[in-house]
């Protein structure tokens, strides 16, 4: 048997113990949450024991297709670590594999040649479906690195993608692992060009955060934003895979889930809607409510009348108001000192202290509810937003701006209204400004370039006491309020000191692509570096052809000859016809959130495909992609860097001149 043999061997047999180790690590867990609830003392306690055991267990549970640890460093000859997805220990509690997020297993991912971290030889191990076939050693203490030539990591980039996004643990690049391990309190905002590994620097960071404050955030809670819900299908089985399920996910239309959606504003309405101005438009219409005490206030009890003079009442609304807090609040809090000068007098007249029940009484009576309805009158969300849609008038908006939101026909209650997704993010500010929502521990919020102002201030509300992971291209921006610089975006994300860190190796898509995509660059108007592909295989095809429907289908087939997924990115009016057209000759095709559908061949509209990547990506029509919205070369941009390794473009029309120009040339 040669070294590497026997290394390999042995390395195996560290495998199997692994596994008996961890299945070991289940049963015991087993056991204990089968006890639990005759051990604890009370039904809560067993309640509490018994989920967290449950949860233990899943994070327990060993996926026999994903390797339980995927590197080693090698210190000394007796100091050795694996490193995997979760800490294994045996028996006698002695680690078998380490967390990839422990502090020792940092150094896997940052010792080199130049700073080997004490590290002799990092390992990095290839798999065969969870099966051990191979290693690759790095001698740091001789000098000797990788880097991106790393076989493994090149096998691991260029494998045929199936099904939804994978972890990337076992090939974390440097710049990466910075950025996946920065501290709890760090915003910090990623501008990376496509592919470059931003949406799994994100979702990695949460894991991080998770293992390190394990008990402060799942308090908290850890809230993950994306584009769509598409895009968090692809994504939702990332952090289970590395153990990680209490998290939550969630589109920012879900989010601001306010009043129920029925109606499109035109563009221009959206436009204001979402401008950072109607922030201060309803500040102003609710603080506008508070009113003067006209008249003192006298409350009958039994057989006292209780008083308070106009000129208390006033101090008392003026001081709350100067308080500055949550106008729900704020009503409250006025209820209570009235009430409390009522105790006082009462205390004075009867000389002892009155009940709850009394205080209550008082609080609830007639005079002082008419006093707080007239001072500091109680309103909802929705109530707020109708009232304003219904009469504009506002200084803040232009007479033009008031026209495109005023309700051509005011509903008879706001409860008829015809929301809008707009809206909805208006009634979800207002409702801030009448509650303060709760803050979740860590916020990462992708592709949010495309964040208008009052959507990036719903994520700050829930994020006041926690740091945000900010993740986005400004290249891709699409919507029609798309930021052109961080500093704004992290301004009305409520973090203006967020930390602007820029990603360039792309992991996706192969460099005669990336070329092409990178030619739309200047037309952009935005100044971000451009991404350098780490891939230099790759195929680019475009077929000129007046039956673009036809040649579509010629694509699909030749696509389907080669391993991997196939994604058609079409414009979004063409999708419906393109998806007869292919089933006609049989072939079924599965919609984006279908990630684990059993169609090979995916049909998109170019409108959702954000975020997502397919191996072989099939481009219908690009110059009705770029025509459909104003925003089109940008998302031309988004679509061409969707391909992992073949690209082909199929149109009839001309297409952009940027394109044609590079592939001509
Ligand atoms: N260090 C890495 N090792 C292996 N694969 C990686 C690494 N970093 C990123 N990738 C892979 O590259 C692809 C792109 O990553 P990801 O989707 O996170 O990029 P992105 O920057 O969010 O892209 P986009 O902005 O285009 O949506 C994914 O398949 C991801 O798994």
């Amino acid at each position: 048997m040669s070294d590497l043999d026997s290394d390999l061997a042995a390395e195996r047999q560290h495998l199997t113990e692994s596994r008996a180790a961890l299945k070991r690590m289940r049963e015991l867990a087993e056991v204990l949450f089968a006890t639990g609830d005759r051990v604890a003392g009370d039904a809560y306690t067993a309640e509490q024991l018994g989920r967290h055991m449950s949860r233990r267990m899943r994070e327990l549970a060993d996926d026999p297709n994903t390797p339980l640890f995927f590197g080693r460093l090698e210190l000394s000859d007796d100091n050795r670590f694996h490193i995997g997805r979760r800490h294994v220990t045996d028996a006698a509690g002695e680690p078998m594999v380490l967390d990839w997020r422990a502090p020792v297993s940092r150094s896997f991912y940052q010792a080199s040649a130049r700073d080997p971290q004490g590290v002799r030889t990092r390992r990095r191990f290839g798999f065969v479906k969870g099966r051990l076939t191979s290693f690759e050693d790095e001698h740091l203490d001789r000098g000797e690195e990788l880097g991106t030539a790393s076989r493994i990591l090149t096998a691991e980039i260029e494998r045929p993608r199936v099904g939804p996004m994978r972890d990337i643990v076992a090939t974390i690049q440097p710049e990466q692992d910075e950025l996946v391990r920065a501290e709890l309190g760090d915003t910090i905002c990623v501008q990376g060009a496509p592919g470059t590994g931003k949406t799994a620097v994100g979702l990695h960071r949460a894991a991080f955060l998770l293992f390190t404050h394990r008990e402060r955030l799942r308090r908290s809670g850890v809230l993950i934003v994306g584009p769509n819900t598409a895009f968090l299908h692809y994504i939702a089985s990332v952090l289970p895979a590395l153990g990680e399920l209490d998290v939550h996910q969630s589109t920012v239309d879900a989010l601001v889930d306010t009043v129920p959606v029925k109606a499109v504003d035109t563009p221009e309405a959206a436009r204001v809607k979402h401008d950072a101005k109607m922030a201060a438009v309803l500040s102003d219409a609710l603080w506008r409510r508070i009113g003067k005490p006209t008249e003192p206030l006298t409350v009958p009890d039994d057989s006292y009348r209780w008083r308070i003079a106009i000129e208390r009442l006033r101090r008392i609304v003026d001081d709350v108001r100067r308080e500055n807090p949550a106008y729900g609040v704020g009503r409250e809090r006025v209820r209570a000192r009235v009430v409390g000068l009522l105790q006082r007098q009462s205390e004075t007249r009867r000389g002892d202290s009155p009940s709850d029940t009394w205080l209550r009484r008082m609080g609830r009576s007639k005079p002082v509810t008419a006093l707080l309805d007239q001072v500091w009158p109680a309103v909802t969300g929705p109530e707020l937003v109708a009232e304003l849609l219904t009469d504009p008038s506002t200084t803040e908006l232009t007479p033009a701006e008031q026209e495109a939101i005023r309700w051509a026909k005011p509903p008879k209650t706001w409860k008829s209204a015809r929301w809008t997704h707009a809206d909805a993010v208006l009634v979800d500010e207002a409702n801030g400004l009448i509650e303060r929502p709760t803050s979740f521990g860590h916020v990462v919020v992708d592709e949010a370039q495309d964040l208008s102002p009052m959507q990036c201030r719903a994520i700050a509300r829930r994020s006041e006491h926690a740091a945000l992971t900010v993740l986005g291209d400004l290249a891709q921006g699409t919507a029609p309020w798309a930021a052109r610089t961080w500093t704004e975006s992290l301004d009305h994300l409520g973090k203006p000191q967020g930390r602007v860190v820029p990603l360039t190796t792309g992991f996706r898509v192969p460099a005669a692509v990336l070329v092409l995509a990178n030619r739309l660059l200047p037309a952009l108007a935005v100044d971000v570096p451009p991404a350098v592909s780490l891939r230099a295989d790759g195929e680019l095809r475009v077929t000129n052809d007046h039956d673009v429907p036809g040649a579509t289908i010629a694509a699909v087939r030749r696509a389907l000859a080669i391993e991997g997924s196939v994604g058609v990115i079409a414009p979004d009016a063409a999708v419906a016809g393109l998806r007869t057209a292919l089933a006609e000759v049989g072939i079924e095709t599965a919609t984006a959130d279908e990630v684990e559908a059993a169609e090979r061949v995916t049909l998109l509209p170019a409108t959702v495909a954000k975020g997502l990547e397919y191996d072989h990506v099939i481009i219908v029509e690009p110059a009705d992609i770029v025509a459909a919205e104003a925003r089109g070369l940008n998302r031309l941009y988004v679509v061409l860097t969707r391909a992992v390794s073949r690209l082909d473009i199929v149109h009839a029309k001309a297409l952009p001149h940027q394109l044609s120009d590079t592939l001509s040339g």
